[in-house]
């Protein structure tokens, strides 16, 4: 947890989380807290439970176990208005015009008539829409729809933002536009919490992240956190020779003229280029690095039936 957002009351707050469903454990002493005004990326594989927490935390399932608080209480709809949640599984009035879907919308959420309409129309002009204001929403094709629906979500400025795959199935120009739109709810002060296997855009937006893996947190912090946890300094090594064990660094890839080497804590890159230098590596080109989130989370998921290996975890 960063300091600067440790003393505040969190805005979200899950502690000792658990959800069967029948015999089944899908979660299990999961905590985390997500702070006032950050960006928190939930992240994990398919089905490790990202849907099934934040449908738990807005009391549309009953957790087995454990407290799940907004602004320190169990949701409940008198949070109304503050709440803006984008579900997984998307819904619209199929049969109506967008504009008018979308002023209904904001009505319910306690706009007038004419700011939710002011809102929808610059939306639409803004994600590219402007001329299907009076199309069916049946006859926009899946992506418009989505976009239609994160405009609904985001109209009225909530003051936490909850998004389960913002962005699933844009291309990429959208995808940008999209976290555009999500950087600005952002800035404006909402904090966000976002399901997402986009790691560019965790990489993006994200203040801090949670990785779930088989029910519980396999990493919790902020982004360099979790890249310091998971050899956050690389060295990106096209060589010729071979190279060499060494207690500096471990070798996280290896091909006939690449490798990628994770540093050990306090190694300095230089003593690395001297040792493999003096073991006679021609080393052709040297590149210092963080770690992509892409990389560790291949790491953690990639072999579920292999434990994960943290740089730092003892004994180097
Ligand atoms: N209502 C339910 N009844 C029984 N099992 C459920 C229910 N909802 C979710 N599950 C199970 O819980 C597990 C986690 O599902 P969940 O949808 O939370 O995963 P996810 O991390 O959001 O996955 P994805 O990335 O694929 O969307 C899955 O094994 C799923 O089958």
């Amino acid at each position: 947890m960063t300091s600067a957002t440790a003393t505040a009351a969190p805005l979200v707050h899950i502690e000792d989380f658990r959800m069967d469903f029948g015999d089944q454990t899908v979660i299990q002493d999961l905590s985390f807290d997500v702070h006032e005004g950050e960006t928190f990326g939930l992240l994990g594989s398919n089905g490790s439970g990202k849907t099934t927490t934040i449908r738990a935390l807005l009391g549309i399932y009953r957790p087995t176990a454990g407290t799940l608080h907004i602004g320190g209480k169990v949701f409940s709809d008198s949070y109304g208005s503050r709440l803006g949640y984008l579900p997984e599984e998307r819904g619209l009035y199929k049969k109506e015009a967008v504009l008018d879907v979308m002023v209904y919308f904001g009505r319910l959420k306690g706009l007038s008539t004419q700011a939710a309409r002011d809102f929808s129309l610059a939306y639409l002009e803004r994600v590219d829409l402007a001329d299907k204001a009076k199309a069916r929403v049946d006859k926009l094709s899946g992506g418009q729809q989505q976009k239609i629906q994160l405009g609904v979500t985001i109209m009225n400025d909530p003051q936490l933002l909850i998004l389960d795959e913002p962005t699933k199935g844009f291309d990429p120009v959208n995808r940008r536009l999209l976290m555009d739109i999500i950087e600005d709810s952002k800035r404006a002060g909402a904090t966000v919490v976002m399901v997402t296997h986009q790691m560019e855009e965790v990489e993006r937006l994200c203040d801090r992240i949670v990785l779930l893996k088989d029910g519980r947190a396999e990493a919790y912090g902020s982004i360099d956190e979790v890249q310091n946890q998971y050899g956050g300094r690389t060295i990106r090594l096209r060589y010729s020779g071979a190279v060499p064990p060494s207690d500096l660094y471990d070798v996280l890839l290896q091909e006939t003229n690449y490798a990628e080497l994770a540093l050990h804590d306090g190694v300095d890159e230089a003593e690395v280029l001297k040792e493999l230098v003096a073991a006679g590596v021609t080393v052709r080109g040297f590149i210092a690095a963080k770690r992509s989130l892409e990389d560790i989370f291949i790491q953690v998921y990639g072999d579920q039936n292999q434990a994960p290996t943290p740089v730092n975890a003892g004994g180097r």
